[in-house]
């Protein structure tokens, strides 16, 4: 048997713009994602956010799939474009429903569903956002502070300074490496500016969630893209300081002032960290870079050999183990949380309404095994959150990725246990494996 620690936090995770729809319901504006997601050649098919699993309306019935697993607490993010609107008061029905379930809500506020106005403004290039996403964060915590246990400013900063301004394959499809690190500063400060608001206002669990990943491959390019995808927020955010390597790199295309170290340098309670694959990379003088990567020319990304997920992404719990034991290591005296890991699979539903999905109970056993093995070799990890709960949007993918351990058939919105749910659900209630 594997135990985990007496009241280690098991739950599932999942995101306002990927589950919740009701687009334009009780005031909802517009996100940058709406716009994104609307624009022809963006999403696959012209697949958007509108109606998505209609968790909206549907959250009762979500919450009571929480209760059936078992969850200890529940990983949702606050939309950004309904706070000041009538539907704000979505989540004062969704925090009562999950007490009453007892579930621990952990809330992030900001998972990537920008104002469209504020992108209008210049979004996260510009310095004012930050100030924005501030106040916005301090009115979230007065209607709700009451009822979230812990708070967490940005999910993946990364993705959306690199992804979202790099590459520009997410939302607000900015294609320009300056842009992309001058995003991911505006980013931090915006966490460091949520921060002392939701202290002032008298939160009590603060946290931010990175998406980590461990580089693999040659050596020297395998440090610079460890400091351009790790370093670069953990040593801000941690250690209020940027390595000096990745601001050698950084100022190579961007002049933008980074003095606001001791803003972001907030003391956190705990770190949420996502995982789901490593990279992998090596020497190619060759190789032109990647955008995501600003400055990588001469590096090859190469694709992982062995098993790989419906993402194409490569299957190695043993990365979680040792991303784990790094972080208590070099990041010493923050608590761990594992806020995102799973897989999407090809699912199917079978006569009998069932989903086997073997793939993915393999997977999450393999993660959960993985985790305890960081916590034997000295990791406070204090959780670990499935992504995500139900089938959902996943992005340019479209709904044509299905990371649930609930089946969503959204062309009648019936919810289907898959039988990772069922494992999941045995796993809660033993605090392990066998
Ligand atoms: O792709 C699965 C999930 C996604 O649905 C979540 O909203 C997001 O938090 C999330 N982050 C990752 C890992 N990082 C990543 C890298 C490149 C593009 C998108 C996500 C995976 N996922």
């Amino acid at each position: 048997m594997i135990i985990f620690p007496e009241g280690f936090l098991w739950g599932a995770a999942t995101a306002a713009y990927q589950i919740e729809g009701a687009a334009r319901e009780d005031g909802r504006v517009p996100s940058i994602w709406d716009t994104f997601s609307h624009t022809p050649g963006k999403v696959r098919d012209g697949h958007t956010g509108d109606v998505a699993c209609d968790h909206y309306h549907r959250y009762a019935e979500d919450v009571a799939l929480m209760r059936e697993l078992g969850l200890r607490a529940y990983r949702f993010s606050i939309a950004w474009p309904r706070f000041g609107t009538p539907g704000f008061g979505f989540y004062d029905r969704l925090l009562d429903e999950l007490l009453e379930a007892g579930i621990t809500p952990v809330a992030t506020l900001y998972h990537w569903d920008l104002p469209q106005s504020l992108q209008d403004g210049g979004g996260w290039l510009d310095r004012d956002t930050a100030y924005r996403f501030a106040e916005y964060a301090a009115g979230a915590y007065e209607r709700l502070g009451d009822r979230v246990a812990t708070w967490t400013t940005l999910n993946e900063p990364w993705v959306s300074a690199f992804v979202g301004h790099g590459s520009g394959r997410h939302a607000p499809g900015v294609g320009d490496p300056a842009a992309a690190f001058t995003a991911a500063h505006h980013l931090m400060l915006a966490h460091g500016l949520a921060v002392q608001a939701l202290r002032a206002a008298g939160a009590g669990s603060v946290s931010i969630t990175l998406n980590l990943a461990p580089i693999l491959g040659d050596e020297e390019p395998a440090r610079l893209v460890d400091g351009l995808c790790n370093r670069i927020f953990l040593d801000p955010l941690l250690r209020g300081v940027y390595p000096e390597d990745v601001l050698a790199h950084l100022r190579r295309f961007t002049d933008v002032k980074l003095d606001d170290l001791e803003t972001i340098h907030q003391p956190i309670d705990v770190l949420g960290v996502n995982y789901y694959s490593p990279k992998h990379v090596r020497t190619d003088p060759e190789a032109p870079g990647h955008p995501e990567h600003p400055g990588t020319e001469g590096i090859a990304f190469v694709d992982p050999d062995g098993p790989v997920t419906a993402m194409g992404w490569g299957i190695n719990p043993e990365c979680l183990e040792s991303l784990l034991v790094r972080l208590s290591r070099e990041y010493p005296g923050t608590p761990l949380l594992i806020t995102e890991n799973g897989a999407a699979f090809e699912d199917t539903v079978t006569g009998d309404d069932r989903v086997h999905d073997t793939d993915r109970v393999a997977f999450l056993d393999a993660h959960v095994r993985a985790a305890h093995a960081a916590i034997a070799q000295g990791a406070d990890l204090r959780g670990y959150f499935v992504w995500s709960l139900l089938d959902n949007f996943e992005w340019a993918h479209g709904y044509h990725k299905r990371f649930g351990l609930v089946y969503v058939d959204y062309e009648t919105q019936r919810r289907i246990r898959k039988d990772s749910f069922h494992w999941y659900r045995d796993v809660i209630a033993a605090n392990g494996l066998r």
